[in-house]
């Protein structure tokens, strides 16, 4: 059997061209959507999906403004600067790249951006929301998820879901995506027992733990769709999943790419979640 591959380039170059006509629209009321992005430290990786994040926002025709701290910063520098993002009536959307240095408390951050600007969703308020299926922003990952399961028809309704990973950015909130679309759903961890005899019964298998290929074929039914969310670089500096893809593609039914699946969606639910909130302007004048 041959695997279907989930295109998530594909798919976001598809929904960018509508977010497009959504920000000329909004621009065309004078009003021009705006996202901070602020960076702490010198991470290689965190630098790259920043970057990803600026130039997909420019292409798009939303504005960026970019906020670079040290290693070193304190707590308080940060908190004083997001008051002064959460103040700015130009600003949209605030986004704090985690991971954060461990002077920083994450969860005081993440508190601290006000809920109508939290375009990550990750603020109690917006996670509360979302496990009680009412509208306000999302995590962005989860939602990328969601949207590439949709366009390739894929029934979630009572499908038997597994997902690999509890963290507060992916596992957590992709349980309650799945639940409010009626699917059975299992979070496994690193304290799960007999993981493959639960992964080997689901459907849909979302896999979140950072470890460079880990899942392979064994894990897996026949037919699985099998989620990729890992981003890690292997002993050759390649950029791989947490699941062997040339194991599993001879099993599954449907698999996302790394690169090319799930992170290209990341970043365009971003951009969705930073014109939704600006689009709140004009309901707000
Ligand atoms: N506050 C916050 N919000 C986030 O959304 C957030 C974060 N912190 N911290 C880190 C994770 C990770 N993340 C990715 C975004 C894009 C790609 C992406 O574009 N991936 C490309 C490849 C990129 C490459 O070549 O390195 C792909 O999969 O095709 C990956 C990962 C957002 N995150
Ligand atoms: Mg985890």
């Amino acid at each position: 059997m041959n695997v279907n591959l989930i295109d998530g380039k594909k798919v976001s170059k598809e929904l960018q061209i509508k977010l497009k006509k959504r920000v000329s629209s909004l621009r065309q009321k004078g009003i021009l959507p705006k996202l901070a992005v602020i960076l702490v430290g010198n991470n290689a990786a965190s630098k790259v999906y920043v970057r990803n994040k600026q130039i997909t926002a420019e292409k798009l025709g939303i504005e960026t403004l970019n906020i670079n701290f040290d290693k070193n910063i304190s707590e308080n520098e940060l908190i004083k600067k997001i008051d002064e993002l959460n103040n700015d009536a130009t600003v949209d959307g605030i986004l704090v790249q985690l991971p954060l240095p461990k002077q920083i408390d994450e969860s005081k951050v993440t508190q601290r951006i006000l809920p109508n600007k939290d375009v990550d969703g990750f603020h109690p308020v917006n996670m509360g929301k979302l496990f009680t299926n009412e509208i306000g922003p999302q995590p962005c990952t989860p939602r990328g998820i969601m949207e590439l399961l949709k366009y390739y028809n894929l029934e979630i309704s009572g499908k038997n879901v597994v997902i690999i990973g509890r963290s507060n950015i992916v596992g957590r909130p992709m349980a309650a995506f799945m639940l409010n679309e009626d699917a059975t759903v299992t979070i496994t961890h690193s304290k799960t027992k007999n993981l493959k005899k639960i992964t080997r019964q689901a459907d849909i298998v979302i896999v979140a733990i950072g470890k460079a290929e880990f899942i392979d074929a064994t894990y897996l039914k026949d037919d699985a769709i099998v989620i990729d969310v890992g981003m890690n670089r292997n002993k050759a500096g390649k950029l791989v999943g947490d699941v062997n893809q040339t194991s599993v593609s001879k099993k599954v039914k449907y698999l996302t790419p790394v690169p090319g699946g799930v992170g290209p969606m990341t970043i365009t639910m971003l951009m969705q979640q930073t014109i939704e909130l600006a689009e709140k302007r004009i309901n707000n004048e």
